[in-house]
């Protein structure tokens, strides 16, 4: 029999997940739009913009908004000045902070895989001090290739010990994108209700749901015991 002692890695996507970022990313991104003399975008418009990392974000700013497809370049310059900073209307969603410490105590190896670029990333993490449960941080900016490409998730679980070629990690994720990075890579995935998916979950191939984090170390366990 094939007994593995050690814990699995269970890497977490950032936005929509472990926080609700939508809301200071809206307003960072209606910052700009009224610099270049454009109306504001909703909030929900906003949100459904977000996963895909920046340059998916601005590029569906602009078709919502008309600006010139040639902007794009300065508009995602002049965004990322401020999203930098941004965590004033940032929240982790309840329970995160609980279970994140109930994982790392039970000695499971902990990851961030974000299409979030590096830079925010740490300044969210650092904000909520929670930076040091992480083992590794992958953001959208650390390689060529961003989620749904399995090459980010491959690296997190790399970082924390699992063999590449056949890593027995755990993504927890909200989106379509985390939805298809887990599936290209072929782990199980759990998929959190309450972020910025667009599609049905019955429509979406994920191992288990939730909608609190206080159901996660369960979930989490059912699954690493398979
Ligand atoms: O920045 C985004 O668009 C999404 O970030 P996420 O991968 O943490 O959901
Ligand atoms: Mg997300």
């Amino acid at each position: 029999m094939n007994v593995c002692f050690a814990p699995r890695p269970v890497v977490f996507d950032l936005d929509g997940t472990l926080i609700d970022s939508a809301p200071d990313i809206h307003a960072c991104v209606n910052t700009v739009l009224r610099m270049n003399g454009t109306r504001p975008l909703t909030l929900d418009q906003v949100r459904s913009f977000i996963g895909g990392g920046v340059d998916l974000l601005w590029r569906r700013v602009i078709a919502a908004t008309g600006l010139p497809v040639e902007a794009h370049r300065d508009l995602v310059a002049s965004f990322m000045t401020r999203y930098h900073q941004a965590t004033a209307l940032t929240r982790l969603y309840p329970h995160v902070l609980e279970t994140l410490g109930i994982l790392s105590d039970r000695g499971y190896p902990l990851g961030i895989c974000t299409n979030k670029p590096l830079g925010p990333t740490h300044t969210v993490l650092e904000h909520f001090g929670i930076g040091q449960l992480f083992g590794t941080v992958i953001g959208g900016d650390s390689l060529p290739q961003k989620k749904p490409d399995p090459a980010p998730l491959r690296a997190a679980f790399a970082a924390l010990g699992a063999d590449p070629a056949a890593p027995r990690g755990i993504f927890v994720g909200d989106s379509e994108f985390d939805v298809e990075t887990a599936r290209n890579l072929g782990v199980p995935m759990l998929l959190f209700l309450r972020g910025y998916r667009k599609t049905a979950p019955e429509d979406l191939l994920h191992r288990a749901s939730f909608d609190d984090f206080a159901q996660l170390p369960l979930l989490v366990e059912e699954v690493a015991a398979i």
